[in-house]
């Protein structure tokens, strides 16, 4: 019997999940942004597989199908990329083996939002050159360092206070403030304990006091460039505690934003959201990094727009219109952490949270906790931006992790 295939000439046609003619969609990374990537893909009828270094990661709970393995590792990646034949590899992570990525590309694969997007942000050296040297943005001062002794000289380049954060790693994992020339030490071992692949490279930057920071959420999709309402958000040891939307700021710095954000994601290319992170001083709006994928900070668009962060992402890159994005109400993020290492532990307080007006609670379903790890976030709206941040604020704080006996 002669099968004839059906010609995808219009990209929005495919078939049913688990079919012949599915739509497939690959995540390297299955966090809990990629929980909600997957769950909104799916809504759309796409096929999904997640994939990530560990077993039961929050989106492989959610999607067809899942693997675990080394994404670091080239030949590893390319195996299951071959296997599965995904319409799109969506990265969620920064750590994987990006040059691999890049040659799949070539072969015809579709990586979003494209693999040089995946490679330039891979590490903080890529996306930083590209930013400040090529594109001349405004960024605080950096230099990199090998080893303990290029790092006493860039510390003495740039001056204390500096922040010292290994070139590959997120969530502010490795990262530390020098203040003075004696910490150095500290933060090199600091960093070399911290980052999440085996490269021994820092980047050491100026220490910016900015008022406030945002992330500028950019959408690139067939009806152009969106930029979502900024989200303000702090920060505590490198890593994202609380957000909100929208970020009161002037025009003139809306303007700026919008201008770096334009001239960043233009320099990536591809379709999909982009999170621009940006400090705001009183006469200057700085550049910092970007996720070309979804923001964690920008969990808060769940409870403050009519289409959340994910949801856009899915959209752009399956190549669908995007008209406008709603800012619906104010809404706030509060994050639940962890502080020990376990698996044995219980997420409680749900019933008091959830008691807290406007509220919601996203358990991830991360099977261990870590020092600090992520494990839930609090949503709150409210009529305005300060009630949001209260409420969920509160909500977070009824939320607790009860930790059993350690593994024997
Ligand atoms: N040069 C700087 N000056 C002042 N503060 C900084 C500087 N660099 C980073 N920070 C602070 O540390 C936070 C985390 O830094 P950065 O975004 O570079 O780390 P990250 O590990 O990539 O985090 P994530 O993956 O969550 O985005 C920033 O949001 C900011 O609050
Ligand atoms: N700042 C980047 C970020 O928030 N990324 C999110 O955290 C996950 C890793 O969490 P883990 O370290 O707890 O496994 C990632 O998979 C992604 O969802
Ligand atoms: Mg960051």
């Amino acid at each position: 019997m002669k099968i004839i295939p059906i010609i995808q000439e219009e990209p929005s046609m495919y078939g049913a999940p688990l079919s012949t003619n599915a739509k497939k969609m690959m995540l390297l990374g299955a966090g809990e942004l990629g929980k909600e990537v997957i769950l909104e893909a799916q809504r759309l009828g796409v096929e999904t597989i997640a994939v990530d270094r560990y077993a039961n990661a929050p989106a492989m709970q959610v999607a067809h199908r899942s693997y675990v393995i080394n994404m670091l590792d080239g030949e590893e990646l390319r195996r299951i990329i071959e296997k599965e034949r995904p319409d799109l590899i969506v990265p969620e992570i920064e750590a994987i083996a990006t040059p691999t990525l890049v040659e799949l590309e070539s072969e015809g694969y579709r990586v979003v939002p494209t693999a040089t997007a995946a490679r330039l942000t891979m590490d903080r050296e890529g996306i930083r050159r590209l930013a400040a040297e090529t594109l001349g943005l405004p960024t605080a001062r950096y230099a990199f360092a090998d080893s303990l002794e290029e790092l006493r000289e860039a510390v003495a380049t740039i001056g204390t206070p500096c922040v010292i954060k290994p070139i590959m790693s997120s969530s502010g994992k490795g990262q530390s403030v020098c203040r003075a020339p004696e910490d150095v030490e500290a933060c090199w071992n600091y960093a070399m304990e911290g980052g999440r692949a085996k490269k021994t490279r820092v980047i050491v930057e100026e220490f910016i006091r900015f008022d406030s920071e945002i992330t500028l959420l950019t959408v690139r999709s067939v009806s152009g460039t969106t930029y979502c309402a900024p989200i303000g958000h702090i920060q505590k040891d490198g890593d994202y505690i609380e957000s909100w939307q929208p970020h009161a700021m002037s025009d003139a710095q809306i303007a700026e934003a919008q201008r770096v954000a334009r001239a960043i994601t233009e320099a990536l290319g591809g379709a999909g959201i982009y999170g621009v992170e940006l400090f705001l001083a009183p006469d200057k709006v700085y550049f910092s990094e970007v996720s070309p994928r979804p923001h964690d900070t920008g969990m808060v668009t769940m409870a403050s727009q009519d289409l959340s962060e994910f949801a856009l992402h899915v959209r752009a890159i399956l190549g669908f219109p995007i008209p406008n994005v709603r800012l619906l109400t104010p809404a706030a993020s509060y994050t639940l952490k962890a502080d020990r290492e376990t698996s044995y532990f219980r997420i409680g307080g749900l019933e008091q949270a959830l008691a807290v007006s406007n509220s919601q609670v996203r358990v991830f379903g991360k099977p261990e906790t870590k020092p600090g790890r992520r494990m839930a976030v609090a949503l709150s709206s409210a009529e305005t931006v300060e009630a949001a941040r209260r409420q969920a604020k509160e909500a977070a704080s009824h939320l607790r992790i009860e930790y059993g006996p350690d593994k024997a």
